[in-house]
């Protein structure tokens, strides 16, 4: 579904490259967790998938498209089918939980029918049953900034579900939680990729959770895939040699 070939990102003004020379294919029905320590290139590499952010080098192909040569038209399908959920929820909080799911349906209508705000039936009955899969219809008309942080990441998961993806991205969303609610998400999450067939694919910072709900793990160090498995396969070592630094950047590493 997704095949990424020798990607590299280099941001202006950076010696060291964001990403190096990944290369990988995703796969319908993978649940994908991304690992790595901050500034290791996860969000990037997320961001290259939805083309958000334009490779240095390399291709990446979403169903066949290369999506690294944008045009307009192919990020605008890709973008379509590739919901996205971030940690800091991306929400509009003065408006209801509607308002704010009935948004992801906004790149399968006319620019005009979105600027007046007007919903057919069915659209407004499909936001409301999205609204019920994440367990918040009692919610319905109620102001997001008056949500809790948990609740405030279903709206975003059922936002990213009304635009009837096929991929989902998370940009580690459940970063700002608890780790019950961390715990209630991922389980949520777990449903919706197997109830829809999903390619999901999620960054994360919590090795237990990736472990526990990931059917395949990538770990990035320093811009490169050093791992790339089944979570059974992560072990100890390769979390150790994911989680630290090279002798050169340690020093940064420790905010010194
Ligand atoms: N817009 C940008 N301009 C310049 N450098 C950037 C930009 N975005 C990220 N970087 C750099 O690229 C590298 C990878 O950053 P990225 O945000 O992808 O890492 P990350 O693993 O998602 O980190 P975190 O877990 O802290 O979010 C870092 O060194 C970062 O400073």
């Amino acid at each position: 579904m997704i095949q990424v070939k020798n990607l590299s990102v280099q941001y202006p003004d950076m010696k060291a490259k964001a990403l190096t020379d990944i290369s990988l294919s995703l796969k319908k029905g993978d649940f994908v967790c991304v690992l790595g320590k901050s500034g290791a290139g996860k969000s990037t590499f997320i961001r290259c998938l939805n083309g958000l952010q334009k490779p240095t080098s390399g291709e990446i192909y979403f169903d066949d498209q290369d999506i690294s040569i944008h045009s307009e038209e192919k990020l605008r399908k890709v973008r379509r089918e590739t919901g996205m959920i971030f940690q800091h929820f991306s929400l509009v909080p003065r408006l209801s939980v509607i308002q704010n799911v009935l948004t992801g349906m906004f790149g399968y209508r006319s620019s005009f029918k979105n600027l007046i705000g007007w919903f057919s039936a069915d659209e407004l009955a499909f936001a409301k049953q999205v609204i019920a899969d994440v367990g918040l219809s009692d919610m319905t008309y109620r102001k997001v900034e008056q949500l809790s942080g948990g609740q405030k990441q279903r709206v975003g998961i059922a936002r990213a579900l009304a635009q009837q993806p096929k991929v989902l991205l998370g940009d580690e969303p459940v970063a700002s939680l608890d780790p019950g609610t961390s715990n209630h998400i991922f389980t949520l999450l777990t449903e919706m990729h197997e109830r829809l067939d999903l390619l999901t694919i999620i960054n994360v910072h919590d090795i237990e959770l990736a472990k526990r709900y990931a059917s395949r793990i990538l770990a990035l160090k320093d811009g490169k895939l050093i791992f790339d498995g089944l979570p059974a396969d992560f072990t100890d070592s390769q979390y150790r040699e994911t989680y630290t630094s090279n002798p050169q950047t340690a020093f940064f590493d420790a905010g010194i």
